[in-house]
């Protein structure tokens, strides 16, 4: 098994280029996190210095690549955004590779797009546990459904849902150099952090880092085309959100809340992080919206429905739909069957096509999306 000593000491070998210091002693270098073979550090550079430091990059990660033991080695330059008021641009060949640290003054450069890529969302939420994994993985299907080109992104690194949403295991495949190709179920290409580390692995991140694994799983796996990749955000609106917002070339955003006055204190702060970022609003879901007793069909409002539609209205947003609280719903995500995979004309899945077929109009301007119900299935 690697140490951190180990690794610092491979990288006393490579030397900074207009000092000659090693890399180790240059204090540039972030914790060095060891994670079951896999090593992840980052090296603060000026951002004027994104193309010189990519050799020095370059050659960490081949140091950290040879240590035995070492299973995966990825290093990333990270790079406090310039002042304002003296803005500084990143050559445009070395942006991948640059992770804006802790945000000074909004707004931020737009962030480089994604090629192959048409529309890149975020699904994010106020605060954890609203259900914002369950209905990103639900709003990727019935998107599939809707004939697109779909892919989704885990960036909820903290607590990554979606290999279990997926039902999905196993490590992305290696296709050249860093590339790494996504894992695919139902028809949806699928990227986590949760396939690179052990599922029983506390994850502790540095700012930096979180920027780092995310930009790394957006640009660096072979995607190739979609016509939409929904990024399953970190609960919260701290400075990782805001960051990551910030460094993700979003076309737009869906906010999940439950409908309860608390939840939507969070939403509101999600919005407007957002709105901070100029990334568009393309709608609030609320989520555990209410509750159909299935012995007696009896309803039951038990977060007290409709906040979520009054919030939008008074945000001036628009309000996508309501998933009630339900347990085939949550039994079939925790065993890896999605309800729009698995129960595409069930009428929770009815509702998440129609959450699909609204925000793929709001992204495409086009709004004569209609809505056919699956086909059945004959048996003859
Ligand atoms: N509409 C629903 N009905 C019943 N259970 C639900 C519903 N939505 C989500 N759940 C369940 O609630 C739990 C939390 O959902 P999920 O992981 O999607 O939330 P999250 O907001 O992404 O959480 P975190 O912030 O922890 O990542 C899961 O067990 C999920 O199956």
């Amino acid at each position: 098994m690697v140490s951190q000593q180990q690794v610092a000491r491979a990288l006393e070998l490579v030397k900074l280029p207009a000092s000659g210091q090693s890399l180790t002693a240059s204090g540039r270098l972030s914790d060095i996190i060891v994670n079951d073979g896999k090593v992840m550090v980052a090296i603060a550079i000026d951002p004027t210095e994104a193309a010189a430091m990519e050799p020095v990059r370059l050659a960490a990660q081949s140091a950290i690549g040879g240590l035995p033991g070492v299973t995966q080695a990825l290093v990333s330059l990270t790079a406090d955004r310039p002042d304002a008021k003296a803005p500084q641009r990143v050559p445009p060949s070395t942006q991948p590779h640059v992770i804006p640290g802790r945000p000074s003054q909004p707004p931020s450069p737009k962030a480089t797009t994604i090629p192959g890529v048409a529309h890149v969302i975020a699904v994010a939420s106020g605060k954890g546990g609203v259900g914002k994994s369950t209905t990103a993985c639900n709003l990727a299907l019935a998107l599939a459904g809707l004939g697109k080109r779909v892919g989704i992104l885990d960036a909820d690194i903290y607590g990554p849902s979606l290999p279990k949403l997926f039902g999905l295991h196993g490590k992305p495949r290696v296709i050249s150099g860093r590339t790494l190709a996504p894992l695919e179920n139902f028809g949806v290409k699928v990227m986590s952090i949760g396939f690179l580390v052990e599922e029983e692995t506390p994850m502790i991140w540095r700012g930096p880092m979180v920027m780092s694994a995310i930009t790394q799983m957006l640009r660096e796996v072979a995607w190739g085309d979609l016509d939409v990749l929904v990024v399953d955000m970190p609960p919260g609106t701290g400075d990782a959100q805001l960051t990551m917002a910030q460094a993700t070339p979003l076309a737009g955003a869906v906010i999940v809340s439950t409908p309860q006055d608390l939840a939507l204190i969070d939403a509101r702060r999600g919005v407007a992080m957002f709105r901070k970022t100029e990334v568009p609003i393309l709608g609030i879901v609320e989520n555990m919206s209410y509750f159909i007793a299935p012995d007696t069909g009896n309803r039951y409002d038990i977060f007290g429905h409709g906040g979520a539609r009054r919030e939008a209205e008074r945000l001036g947003v628009p309000f996508l739909g309501e998933i009630p609280l339900d347990m085939k719903l949550r039994e079939r995500s925790d065993s890896g069957q999605p309800i729009v995979a698995t129960d595409p004309g069930s009428p929770n899945a009815l509702v998440y096509r129609d959450i699909a077929a609204q925000v793929w109009a709001s992204l495409t301007g086009v709004g004569d999306v209609t809505i056919k119900p699956p086909p059945a299935i004959v048996i003859e």
